[in-house]
């Protein structure tokens, strides 16, 4: 029987894993991880991370051939594919400080692989990195390995949270970047051996290390640019009358264009799209690429430019001040059927509320008050560190409320900021909202999901991302 480990239980390790498991009855899997709290939830009913579908695939294979486990070194020994699924933050001090990828947590898995292994592994590379770490990775391996063969893989991983189980189950490729000798080649043709249980073959490509390392970062660039194009554009439709939704629908009919992608908001977040591009950009100008680093820099400062507009065109409505208001917040998850927060753009838009002195009263269906406040009280980039090596107790941040429905949220508030587009945010009772509020009383919607023709019939002030702003916007100071 193959076994399989993997270091790292978190939302690519989790979902992934099992997904093989459910797929793969006769291999063993075991995922591992170093945070205990995180092992033992995912061997309880309340899953470490919310991913539609993601419980009924694991009460399938829990305990059969699908095993969540502390015991990091044990597992590894037996394994004869090792998948490395670790944090990979940004770093926040020295060398590439803001931008190089921190690979303390890889090589703190490489090393333990070349210290306790006793026969010969394919190590898969799962976890998003920079080009040539598979170099590196197979240096500290092989220095320390007794005469054990190691070759080593990339595959990297291309699910999107929320649809995580649908993306394992259809992925539209599975990528795997591997050493052109016969050794590597064996250690290609043994991981798509895997993958093929599933996956039809001409779903599964294979490439040299290199374009597979590459790969993952172009795509994730790729698609953030999408969205800071439609952004930027928001931006002009807002100045000119046009409407962000025809001109998107328009431009992504051109078959070549195509039309995903391309929903104006508030901002992209998520733990990918910023700190891959920041990874991206440094490997540029490592690599005596300037121009082309500047290119893809844009990309993040057109969404940190969104951000702030938002946060610009909420106060200047409202008389230029929200001090002492009551703004509601609907929505933290940095998109909707998830309650992942990481570089959720909402933390940029309370925290510049805050700034502004207003009092929020924050909801979302998936997100506790512990998380909201760890959020907004940590320091950029320290979420990407393993949870016990995360700042512990951070101070409550004194103006906001958590709440667990979106009434509660909204009452005697001034505003309301739609951030994340949770569907039940659609079908809200508006009426019984508005009449609950202060007057007048606004809906910014970040995610253009509100109906805003309703939403003026019943008598809000109304702004939504790129739309025609209303006679009462259009009157305020300019955003800058
Ligand atoms: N989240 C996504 O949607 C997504 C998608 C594709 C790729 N990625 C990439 O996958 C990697 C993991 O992302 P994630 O979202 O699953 O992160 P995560 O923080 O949810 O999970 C990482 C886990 O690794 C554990 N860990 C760290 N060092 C360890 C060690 N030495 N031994 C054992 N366990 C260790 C942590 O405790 C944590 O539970 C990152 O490189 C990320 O960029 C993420
Ligand atoms: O038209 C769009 C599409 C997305 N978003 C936002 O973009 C962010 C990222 O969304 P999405 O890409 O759907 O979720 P992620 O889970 O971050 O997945 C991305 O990042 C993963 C980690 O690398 C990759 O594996 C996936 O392929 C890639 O889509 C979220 O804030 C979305 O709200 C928009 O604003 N407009």
């Amino acid at each position: 029987m193959v076994k399989i480990c993997c270091i790292g239980a978190g939302y690519v390790g989790g979902p992934t894993m099992a997904v093989i498991a459910l797929k793969c009855p006769k291999i063993e899997v075991a995922v591992v991880d170093i945070s205990v709290p995180r092992i033992n939830a995912w061997n309880s009913d309340q899953l470490p991370i919310y991913e539609p579908g993601l419980d009924d695939v694991v009460k399938q294979c829990r305990g059969k051939n699908l095993f969540f486990s502390t015991d990091v070194e044990k597992h590894v020994r037996e394994a004869d594919i090792v998948f490395v699924s670790v944090n990979t933050p940004t770093k926040t001090r020295g060398l590439g400080a803001g931008k190089a990828a921190d690979l303390t947590y890889w090589e703190s898995a490489a090393r333990m692989i070349a210290d306790v292994a006793k026969s010969d592994k394919i190590v898969v590379e799962k976890s998003t990195v920079p080009v040539k770490t598979a170099e590196a990775i197979e240096k500290i391996l092989m220095h320390n390995s007794k005469g054990i063969n190691f070759q080593i893989l990339s595959n990297p991983e291309f699910l999107a949270e929320g649809t995580a189980i649908e993306d394992l189950f259809k992925p539209d490729r599975v990528l795997i970047g591997g050493r052109e000798t016969p050794e590597g080649n064996k250690a290609v043709q043994a991981l798509k051996d895997v993958y093929a249980h599933w996956v039809p073959e001409d779903r599964i490509l294979t490439t040299n290390l290199w374009s597979a390392e590459l790969s993952k970062l172009a795509a994730n660039a790729f698609l953030a640019q999408r969205i800071s194009s439609v952004n930027a554009m928001s931006a002009l439709c807002e100045a000119t009358g046009a409407d962000v939704t025809e001109v998107s629908y328009a431009v992504g009919k051109d078959t070549r264009i195509g039309p995903k992608f391309l929903n104006a908001s508030v901002g992209f977040g998520g733990s990918c799209f910023q700190k891959d591009i920041l990874n991206l950009v440094y490997i540029c100008e490592c690599n005596g690429l300037p121009e082309v680093a500047e290119y893809w820099k844009q990309v993040i400062k057109i969404n940190d430019y969104q951000k702030s507009r938002f946060v610009n065109r909420v106060v200047s409505s409202m008389f230029n001040t929200v001090a002492n208001k009551k703004v509601a917040i609907l929505g933290f998850a940095f998109k909707k059927d998830t309650g992942d927060t990481r570089e959720t753009p909402a933390i940029d838009v309370c925290k510049g509320l805050m700034g502004d002195n207003a009092l929020l009263s924050i909801y979302d269906p998936q997100v506790n008050e512990d998380q909201i406040q760890r959020d907004l009280s940590m320091k950029k980039f320290d979420w990407d560190h393993p949870l016990h090596l995360q700042p512990m107790s951070p101070t409550t941040v004194k103006k906001v409320s958590v709440v667990w429905d979106a009434y509660e949220a909204t009452k005697d508030a001034h505003a309301i900021c739609i951030l994340t587009e949770w569907d039940e945010f659609k079908n809200l009772d508006y009426k019984r909202i508005y009449d609950n509020m202060q007057k007048p009383a606004f809906v910014f919607d970040g995610r253009n999901i509100a109906n805003m023709e309703k939403l003026r019939e019943i008598g809000f002030i109304v702004y939504s991302i790129g739309k025609p702003l209303d006679a009462w916007l259009k009157d305020m100071p300019a955003v800058a």
